[in-house]
Formats: C-alpha cells, structure tokens, sequence
C-alpha cells in the first residue's frame, strides 16, 4: 500500500524533504503539508501543487506524519495533534534533539515513533538521513521511514544514543563545508583572485577532494599526502593549519553542537 506522507512545519528541512519526495516520484495526491502563515501556505501550493492543509486534518489524512518544526515548537504541535492521531499513524520526527520518548509521553499510547536527522543535500539527492526507532517502531515502520529518506541519498540506522552526535557530524555538517569554503574565497581574495573566480577554484577542489574521499576507498591522509609534496606548497598551509589550532577548533565545534541537540532535547529555548 502506497503512504499518504504529511509534513508538517515545511520550513527549510521540510520543503526539501517535500520537494525531494516529489523528485523520486511520489504522487502529488499522496503528499500534503503544512504551514502556519497564509503567504507560506500559498507559495507552497503554488510550487509544488500539493495540498496545503492544517496539522488536524494532516493527523486524521495521512499515514505517515514528518514533524519537521524547530525543537522548541515541538510540544505545542504534540498538544494540538494529540488528541486527533489516531493510533496506527507513523510519526517521523526531523526535530534535533528531541528523544523519541518526548513524543511517546505527548501522544495516544502505542503511536510508533521513528527519530530521522536528514541534512539539506537531500534537496541534490545526496542527503544523509541518519535514522532510530522509538519503543514502539517495528521493522515495518523503519523501513516505511527509509522509503521516504533513501530516494534522497543514503541513510544510516543507529541507535538513538547515538543520534545527538550525528546530528553534530551530519545534520549540521553542510555548514561546516561552506563555512570552510566562505573563508578559503576570503583568503583567495587577499592573494589577489577576483570573487568569482576564488568561489570557482575552491568549490571545485571541494567537489574533487569529496568524490575522491566517496570513491577511492583511501584514508583521508592517504589522499592528504598525495597533495603534500616535500618542502612545497601545502605543507606550509598545513603548518599554519596546526598553528591555529584548526583541528581542536573542530573537535571542539562538534562536541558543542553535540552538547547543543542534547540541551534542545531537555527543553532549553
Ligand atoms: N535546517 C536543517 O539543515 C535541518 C533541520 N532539522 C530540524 O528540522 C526542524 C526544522 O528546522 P528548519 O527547517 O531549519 O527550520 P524552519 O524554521 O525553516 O522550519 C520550521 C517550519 O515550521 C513552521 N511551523 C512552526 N510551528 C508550526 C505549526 N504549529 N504548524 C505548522 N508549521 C509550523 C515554521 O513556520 P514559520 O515559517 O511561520 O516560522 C517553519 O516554516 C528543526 O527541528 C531542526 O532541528 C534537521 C536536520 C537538518
Ligand atoms: O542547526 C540546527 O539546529 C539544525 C539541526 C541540524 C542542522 N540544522
């Protein structure tokens, strides 16, 4: 049986994951969202032709239900859907953070539960979704949950103790690659390359070092070394790499975030 698929909050994750579902060929009559402003709602409808509807209907309509709000709206949508969810309906939650128990306690008991922390490349078909089941998510419910997440890159199941640290690599990873990419056209700059031609030359390597890293099997220093020729260019980037300390700065960014998805998950704004 094909699944009628809500999301509800079709924010930024949201539209992608929609738009990405629309992409592998779900059938426009099989999806529908939701929006709590009017101009959101229509532009959505507009974009996409699929039915813009409120979070009650969606509870009541659709099998499946992506809850894709900021972690911090997360109760009030459970408060308001709760009462209308009937209880053979799949909840998905993209919300970092929140544990799977938090919507167990706040919805009709039994209402399996699937944790998915996706990240924005699914909008190009290369997303991770990385996935855990709640208490009462069966083999049945994951693999539903994959079924929407696998057309739009790969996903990966781990326990959900796990699901706060891969939110730090992987949920919010996107950022760290164009953060990297921001500052390495500023450098490009200072050395004299015109903007355009710095963003070209550094997403390029960027898009080269990454299938590289994908498809060559090789340790990342393996592939560093090949680059690093001796008493040349990129050792004297390297030393002043570990002069600045750039390694610890991204241990230490990570654990943040890691530390970030678990305070958001005991309810901090
Ligand atoms: N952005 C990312 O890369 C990722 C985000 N996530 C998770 O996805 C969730 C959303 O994040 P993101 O997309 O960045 O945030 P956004 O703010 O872009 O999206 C949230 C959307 O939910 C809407 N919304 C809030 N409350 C309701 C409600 N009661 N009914 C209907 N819609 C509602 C908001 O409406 P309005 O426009 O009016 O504010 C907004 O459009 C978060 O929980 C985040 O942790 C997970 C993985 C990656
Ligand atoms: O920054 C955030 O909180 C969300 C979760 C992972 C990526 N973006």
């Amino acid at each position: 049986m094909q699944q009628r698929v809500a999301v509800l909050g079709t924010g930024k994750i949201g539209e992608a994951l929609l738009s990405g579902m629309i992409r592998a060929g779900w059938s426009t009559d099989d999806l529908m969202c939701t929006a709590r402003r009017a101009e959101r709602a229509e532009a959505l409808r507009a974009r996409y032709g699929v039915e813009v509807v409120s979070n009650i209907e969606a509870a009541k309509a659709a099998d499946t239900l992506i809850l894709a709000v900021k972690p911090q709206d997360m109760s009030t949508l459970l408060e308001e859907l709760s009462p209308h969810l009937p209880a053979d309906r799949l909840v998905i939650s993209a919300a970092a953070g929140v544990p799977s128990a938090f919507f167990e306690e706040r919805l009709p008991a039994g209402v399996p539960v699937v944790r998915v922390m996706p990240n924005t490349p699914v909008l190009v078909d290369e997303g991770m979704s990385v996935i855990s089941g709640g208490s009462h998510a069966t083999e049945d419910h994951l693999l539903r949950a994959e079924a929407i997440f696998k057309p739009v890159g790969k996903t990966l199941r781990v326990p959900e103790s796990q699901q706060d640290a891969a939110t730090a690599l992987s949920g919010s990873g996107p950022a760290y690659f164009y953060y990297l990419v921001e500052a390495m056209t500023d450098a490009g700059i200072l050395l004299g390359l015109p903007r355009d031609k710095a963003h070209d030359l550094i997403v390029q390597a960027a898009i080269g070092a990454a299938v590289m890293l994908r498809d060559s099997g090789e340790h990342p220093v393996k592939l560093r070394e090949a680059v690093t020729s001796p008493a040349g260019t990129t050792i004297s980037a390297i030393r002043e790499l570990e002069k600045h300390g750039v390694r610890a700065a991204l241990i230490a960014a990570l654990e943040a975030a890691r530390d970030r998805s678990r305070e958001l998950g005991t309810g901090h704004s």
